[in-house]
């Protein structure tokens, strides 16, 4: 039974978009089953707790009422004889009191079970809805960690956030929904269906039962055209939502540029427009649900009208006549509820979307099959007729980012990239530990092409020193262990020291204990950056990439950054995004790039000689 329920849900789901054919369906199903599958047990367990409790009050109650309690107040004969004669049995003649006695204790454990499982209802439902949020939060974001930098560029954060808490939050309220409602109505009307057919086919009142009977399929008509508007309704709320989340994350991200321009007047203005958008667009989902029952309500008055007028024309008795009008409206109130439920489903429906797009984002840069194997050594990185596009610029047109690179770099060698900003010096970098794949050409390392690698091992062999690094809202020593998690405290403490770290590290009251912040703002920006240079200390990896800051340090600093990269590019290949020209000293060569295109490749003195554009960005940092 639960799979078949859980079929009909899915079909329901599946049904109500205009996107999804039922070609999908078993897709969907399969795709959310794992996701279903570890709550279902507490979900069967609590509907049939549901079952028990309602016995318990819609059986076992009036049941005591009608079949015992008559007995104590001397009319036997309309209590239920099979109680009496049993009672007798037990208890002897004079069996009332004895009755009365073990009726009083029994009503408190009739109680007692029907609350026990009203609790054991709601417990066990609501654990279904938690675990099975859980699992789809983790599922979503163990989908995210694997998605490509491609995908992150392509969404905003505060949407990605706004998917994860508030989208798995409106499906976990579904299920509450669902089961409360998508057992029980279906049954009850299927009962006054049942009886209404029964009635009929005995009472000769066929043909008035079955007109009112033909009103109950017209019900589905408002039901149809208010879901698809309120499924578009949903769907613009949720995206709007999104956007309430990413303008919330960008204005807590950047409160030093919003005060310091003054911003905050827009940002409020920005937040108020959303909020406003939202409140627009749920009154109509409102209204819509809202709708809903009394449109229901009326074609069923219609019909219960009709009835009475062809019941009431073919000379039909009033005890007859209520009878068929209180199972006929035993059998809206199910439609009435089931069309709430679908309503439910629609505006849910948006959600399910918003998370399916992650759970099925395509990861556009998949490891191989079988990897091939790194070469043992450090091996020379060669671009071959590389060109790259940004996926995101794709339609636009765009020049692409890398055009027609060609160029080897051999191991342990260190190579400076310059040029002036845009020409693609970053793009390259980002092609070495594979965050993007080339448009066109291939990227090889010791001659195998980078996507017949291993993606872990390759980024293993990296070492990745950031513009401005990411710090963690943790101590320092943890911010440092990122480069090699089962590093020890003296290894930690060794690259520290040879990044030039330790000694303002020490200085701090906490030391290596010190927690950093939200993205390290407790530190300065040259601190940060000799942290970023211990992690690369710390992972020891043969190939390193340095994006060097393009704001200048006091020169204090900047000595003290520079000498630990002179340490840390030792024996190591090296790819430094030269920001200041200070540091092209560190490289014994240098790729100078223009619109994509590397137009100088050469020692620093002679390209200075001999390179124009080379020369006169070497005259802007010039002082003086
Ligand atoms: N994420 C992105 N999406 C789309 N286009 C991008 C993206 N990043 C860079 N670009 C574009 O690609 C081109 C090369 O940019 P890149 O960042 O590689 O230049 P750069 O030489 O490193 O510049 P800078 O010195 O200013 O950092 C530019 O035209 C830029 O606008």
């Amino acid at each position: 039974m639960g799979t078949h329920e859980q079929r009909t849900r899915e079909g329901t789901l599946m049904a109500a978009g205009p996107r999804w054919g039922l070609a999908d369906t078993d897709s969907r199903l399969r795709r959310w089953w794992p996701l279903v599958r570890p709550s279902w047990p507490y979900l069967v367990a609590g509907l049939l707790a549901g079952v028990g409790f309602a016995a318990l009050s819609g059986v076992g109650l009036p049941v005591m009422l009608k079949t015992v309690l008559p007995i104590f107040f001397g009319r036997e004969q309309e209590a239920s004889p099979w109680v009496v004669a049993a009672g007798r049995r037990l208890f002897g003649e004079h069996y009332q009191d004895r009755l009365l006695l073990l009726a009083c204790w029994g009503m408190p454990v009739v109680f007692l079970l029907r609350g026990l499982c009203a609790f054991l209802n709601r417990y066990w439902i609501n654990l279904a809805g938690f675990v099975f949020l859980e699992n789809l939060r983790r599922a979503a974001f163990e989908k995210l960690q694997s998605l490509p930098l491609a995908f992150y560029q392509q969404h905003r954060t505060g949407d990605l956030t706004s998917r994860l808490v508030n989208d798995a939050e409106q499906l976990r309220s579904l299920i509450l929904l669902v089961s409360n409602d998508a057992i029980k109505q279906p049954l009850l009307l299927v009962a006054a269906l049942g009886y209404l057919v029964w009635v009929s086919a005995t009472e000769r009142s066929a043909l008035f039962t079955l007109v009112a009977m033909v009103t109950i399929p017209l019900c589905v008509v408002p039901l149809r055209l208010m879901t698809r508007r309120l499924l578009r309704r949903a769907r613009a709320v949720a995206r709007q939502s999104g956007e309430l989340a990413a303008v919330v994350t960008e204005a807590l991200q950047s409160p030093v540029e919003i005060q310091s321009y003054n911003l905050q007047e827009l940002q409020c203005r920005r937040f108020a427009a959303r909020l406003h958008e939202i409140l627009r667009l749920s009154l109509k989902t409102v209204k819509y649900e809202a709708m809903l029952g009394p449109s229901v309500e009326f074609i069923a008055t219609c019909g219960l009208m009709v009835a009475l007028y062809l019941g009431v024309r073919s000379g039909i008795d009033f005890a007859t006549f209520s009878s068929l009008a209180l199972a006929l409206y035993l059998a809206y109130d199910p439609v009435k509820k089931l069309s709430g439920l679908q309503a439910a489903l629609k505006s849910r429906q948006a959600s399910l979307e918003r998370l399916e797009e992650i759970l099925t984002a395509r990861d556009t840069m998949p490891n191989p099959v079988t990897p091939r194997p790194l070469p043992p050594g450090n091996a020379p990185i060669r671009f071959e007729q590389v060109r790259f596009l940004y996926p995101n610029r794709s339609e636009s047109g765009a020049a692409p980012a890398l055009n027609g690179i060609t160029v080897c770099i051999e191991p342990g060698e260190t190579v400076a990239l310059v040029g002036p900003s845009g020409a693609g010096k970053s793009t390259f970098a980002l092609l070495i530990p594979r965050f993007f794949d080339p448009t066109e050409g291939r990227v090889t390392y010791g001659g195998t092409d980078l996507r017949e690698l291993d993606k872990r091992a390759w980024r293993d062999r990296i070492a990745f020193v950031p513009q401005m690094p990411m710090l963690f809202n943790t101590t320092i020593a943890e911010n440092i262990r990122l480069g090699r998690p089962d590093a020890d405290d003296a290894a930690v403490r060794e690259a520290a020291r040879r990044a030039g770290a330790a000694e303002f590290i020490e200085a701090l009251p906490r030391g290596y204990e010190t927690v950093v912040g939200e993205q390290g703002t407790a530190l300065s920006g040259g601190q940060r950056q000799r942290i970023a240079i211990a992690r690369a200390f710390l992972k020891d990896a043969p190939i390193l990439i340095l994006d060097e800051a393009t704001s200048a340090l006091d020169s204090e600093s900047e000595a003290r950054v520079q000498a630990a990269l002179r340490e840390l590019i030792r024996g190591r290949t090296t790819i430094l995004i030269a920001h200041r020209f200070s540091s092209i000293s560190l490289a014994r060569r240098v790729l100078v790039f223009e619109e994509g295109r590397i137009t100088g490749d050469g020692p620093p003195e002679v390209l200075a000689e001999t390179h124009p554009v080379y020369r006169r960005l070497l005259e802007l940092q010039r002082p003086g």
